[in-house]
């Protein structure tokens, strides 16, 4: 009898070096071989649909930090996709608290910045608050150069999530 594996979705911006050497590192540790029964999925967030975030188990997401907030690509991603996965508006307008169709799915998120990633975790975090997605995480802030250390720590995200759905 086979069982339907659960299914990881990275998704990320990852436009320089550094975002990106983190990305790898995300995408490495969710592979590790101790891990079984999970599809991880990479997709580059300005190509990351509705259907991907639907068909996914459980979320990663990468991002710079820009003019104070997440990267525009990420942002795309939400703004095209946030009504058809559950999410809400208010009669202001503003995400509301939903239950919605995505709802309870664990995330965690990396975000890597220059000087000051307050607005762009602050930011992410909201929006898939919003979706009552649940941080499985602590968020990986690395700010200046990439070394080692915190790519053994995007190695431990990617793996951590990874394996909270292989359980
Ligand atoms: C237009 C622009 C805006 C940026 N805004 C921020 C910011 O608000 N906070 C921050 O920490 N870094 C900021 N940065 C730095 C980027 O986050 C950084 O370049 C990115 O994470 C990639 O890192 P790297 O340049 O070391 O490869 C900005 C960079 C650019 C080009």
């Amino acid at each position: 009898m086979s069982t339907t594996p659960c299914t990881l979705l990275i998704a990320h911006h990852s436009p320089t070096r550094s975002t990106r050497a983190l990305t790898d590192a995300v995408v490495t540790g969710a592979n590790d071989d101790a891990i079984e029964g999970v599809r991880v999925e990479v997709r580059e967030a300005l190509s990351t649909s509705a259907d991907d975030l639907l068909a996914a188990d459980g979320y990663l997401l990468g991002t710079p930090a820009n003019f104070g907030y997440m990267s525009g690509a990420l942002k795309h991603m939400f703004d095209s996709t946030f009504l058809a996965i559950g999410g809400a508006l208010d009669d202001s307008g503003s995400a509301a608290s939903t239950g919605g169709t995505t709802a309870g799915r664990p995330f965690g998120l990396y975000v890597h910045g220059r000087y000051d990633l307050t607005g762009a975790v602050r930011a992410a975090t909201s929006i898939v608050g919003a979706l009552g997605w649940k941080q499985a995480a602590p968020v990986l802030e690395v700010t200046g150069d990439v070394h080692d250390a915190a790519l053994e720590r995007a190695y431990e995200l990617g793996a951590t999530l990874a394996a909270l759905l292989a359980d």
